[in-house]
């Protein structure tokens, strides 16, 4: 039985327009009790805009944020109180950490429990032996433990999160990660939080939502988001960094494949899925591919050949681009860049498998 989620917080109609320019354009958003949400995007598509208007701390242009639990006609303040916000830098007060998570607490007048309430938290993120100390004696990491303990604390409807692990280290960064990720799974908090480290988001979100320009341009599981998406700015974003255009040649429901024939007159096989049911002949398309779901080498169809336009450094990997009338882009792991060594100018061929295809109509 499919039990429908309560919706916490939904959007209509919003907008939100500064000094003449339109920073955000949202017709419609619903977060549902128990989400964890990852909110994505390009530098300045939006996503800090969006928490502010979410969390009540800015008033949209038009339209209107709606929190499920309290009054339409509520004072800023009283949906304020509702939701909890942890920014990039931990905003804390010149408090031991200590008062620092009792701070929130007292503001919403919560007496009854207070004591009990603050050293949970602070054993839950495993800061008990930091009680006395002030902000100034803190590391980044501590912190900003402090800072999530405190929002917490408060038990709040909804917890937002703005990129509240990119000033941390590497191995802080990920402790911190595994403790919230137990507490959440836990809790069943609803959170919704900001990053540009996909790394993070299987530890904190089961689902997507991606900003472009100040549009929601796509919501979707991880699965969705990383290997299905709806459209250039989506797959550039999430590394389906190779985009080609072309037409449906064939489709053979027997076989279970489409032949996709494109602009530049190269031939592509792609799995005939339910997802691609209404796809006719003749209907032009955009085909994606991650680089890192292509090979070096020969494999059973769609093999291309040509020579190596461009190597470039990736992380601990390395990126090839292929000109084979097409730009054809190659994650490579260094084991095989050290054995294959390519360089500009060198022949060379790569597959994709079928299966690792994915296109959308035009
Ligand atoms: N108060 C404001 N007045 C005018 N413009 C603003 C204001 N706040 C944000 N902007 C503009 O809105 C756009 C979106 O900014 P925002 O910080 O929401 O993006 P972002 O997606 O969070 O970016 P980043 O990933 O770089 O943090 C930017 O062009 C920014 O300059």
């Amino acid at each position: 039985m499919i039990v429908a989620k309560k919706s916490l917080l939904e959007v209509e109609n919003l907008t939100w327009i500064k000094d003449g320019k339109k920073i955000l354009d949202i017709p419609a958003m619903q977060i549902d009790q128990g989400d964890h949400i990852a909110l994505i995007g390009s530098n300045g598509s939006g996503k800090s805009s969006l928490l502010k208007l979410l969390s009540f701390l800015e008033k949209p242009t038009t339209g209107e944020v709606l929190l499920r639990s309290v009054n339409r006609k509520s004072s800023m303040i009283e949906k304020r109180r509702k939701i909890a916000v942890v920014f990039q830098e931990p905003l804390l007060l010149n408090l031991s950490v200590y008062d620092n998570i009792a701070y929130g607490l007292k503001i919403r007048g919560r007496k009854k429990g207070r004591e009990a309430i603050v050293e949970e938290w602070m054993e839950r993120l495993k800061i008990g032996h930091l009680k006395e100390r002030y902000p100034r004696h803190l590391s980044g990491g501590e912190a900003q433990r402090v800072s999530i303990a405190r929002a917490m604390a408060l038990e709040p409807e909804l917890l937002f999160l703005d990129e509240p692990f990119s000033a941390l280290d590497a191995p802080t960064k990920n402790q911190l990660l595994e403790d919230i990720s137990l507490i959440i799974k836990k809790s069943n908090m609803t959170t919704l939080f900001i990053t540009h480290d996909f790394s993070e988001i299987p530890f904190l979100a089961d689902k997507i939502f991606v900003l472009a320009d100040g549009q929601m341009v796509q919501k979707g599981t991880v699965e969705e988001i990383f290997y299905r998406p709806s459209c250039s700015a989506v797959a550039a974003l999430v590394g389906a960094d190779n985009e080609w255009s072309g037409r449906i040649e064939k489709r053979c429901e027997r076989e279970k494949q489409i032949l996709i024939k494109l602009d530049q007159g190269i031939k592509m096989k792609v799995p005939f899925t339910e997802a691609y049911q209404f796809f006719a002949e003749g209907q032009t398309v955009t085909v994606f591919a991650r680089s890192d779901d292509l090979s070096w080498g020969r494999g059973a169809c769609n093999n291309y050949e040509g020579f190596v336009s461009k190597v470039a450094p990736y992380g601990w990997h390395y990126k090839v681009t292929v000109n084979c009338a097409i730009p054809v882009t190659v994650v490579m792991d260094k084991h095989t860049f050290l054995q294959r060594k390519p360089e500009i100018g060198d022949k060379a061929e790569v597959h994709i498998l079928p299966e690792k295809i994915h296109m959308i109509g035009k």
